[in-house]
């Protein structure tokens, strides 16, 4: 297989827990140099479902491509081309900013001559470039989430994948992590995967969403698509938004929300960076 093609190509993805089942035969194709949002409730199978492409999950059944390696063959392969920002704290509160990433450079096999002018460009990307040298303790939750955002970007990934990258974060910084994000995806062509429970930013940043609920796939198209499609399904006169679409496909189940073990996942990650 060459990389070329689609950054990331689902087929039949399965994944359960035991005898429940989080992901249920998923489809999903991500066009390279997209934005793509992965959008639902808690326990929907967002997480689930990219840790299956990350490779940080096996693929018990389907088949799962990124840029044409099969992750389940050729894991190695897909790791060198991929940044991930997980919901859980990747940053160490003890060390600087800038080693925080310097770590990150190291662990990814940038190579050690280009690893100081790597790191000061992706701190410099997220806009942490005088900050770089403070401790991560003394940063805000908005900056942790910038600096994790660098920590991914130092490997100069093909394919970043992002999960809830602004959970518990207020309306400013949740902006300026997003316009970081924007801006190194303009720059570089990167592909973008993420997953958010938050539609409106979905409807301003991303160019396609999927809308997941329990473990499959109910919607998928561009925002415009799916409100126009809803719209013109009601033919009321109303203008209506994301939320209105998930509600449709979704039902009741999106008040519902996930069990108790997700919506205590969610908290938790809120609260660490807050
Ligand atoms: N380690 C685990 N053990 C058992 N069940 C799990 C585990 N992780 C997730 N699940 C279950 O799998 C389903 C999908 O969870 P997943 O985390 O993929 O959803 P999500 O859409 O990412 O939700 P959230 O927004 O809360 O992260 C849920 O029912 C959840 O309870």
């Amino acid at each position: 297989m060459t990389d070329e093609g689609d950054a990331v190509a689902c087929t039949g993805l399965r994944y359960s827990f035991g005898a429940a089942t989080a992901v249920d035969g998923l489809d999903l194709t991500v066009a390279s140099g997209e934005v793509f949002g992965l959008l639902g409730p808690n326990g929907a199978g967002k997480t689930t479902a990219i840790r299956c492409v990350t490779t940080l999950l096996p693929v018990p059944s389907g088949m799962v491509r990124v840029f044409g390696h099969d992750v389940a063959a050729d894991r190695m392969a897909v790791r060198r081309l991929l940044g991930y920002v997980p919901q859980q704290l990747s940053a160490d509160a003890s060390l600087t900013g800038r080693e925080n990433v310097a770590l990150f450079a190291r662990v990814f096999d940038v190579p050690r001559r280009e690893r100081a002018a790597r790191v000061g460009q992706a701190l410099e990307a997220v806009g942490l470039a005088e900050a770089a040298d403070r401790m991560a303790s003394t940063f805000s939750g908005g900056m942790v989430r910038r600096l994790e955002l660098a920590q991914a970007l130092v490997s100069a990934p093909r394919l970043l994948i992002l999960d809830e990258p602004t959970i518990g974060l207020d309306p400013i910084a949740r902006t300026s992590v997003w316009e970081h994000i924007m801006a190194v995806r303009a720059a570089s062509g990167m592909t973008v995967l993420v997953t958010t429970h938050y539609m409106d930013e979905a409807d301003q940043y991303c160019d396609r969403v999927a809308l997941m609920h329990q473990g499959q796939v109910r919607a998928l198209g561009t925002p415009d698509d799916l409100t126009d499609d809803l719209r013109a399904r009601r033919g009321d006169g109303s203008s209506p938004t994301l939320e209105d679409v998930f509600r449709d496909v979704a039902g009741s189940g999106l008040d519902e929300g996930g069990e108790f073990r997700d919506v205590r996942r969610t908290r938790n990650t809120a609260s660490r960076v807050g």
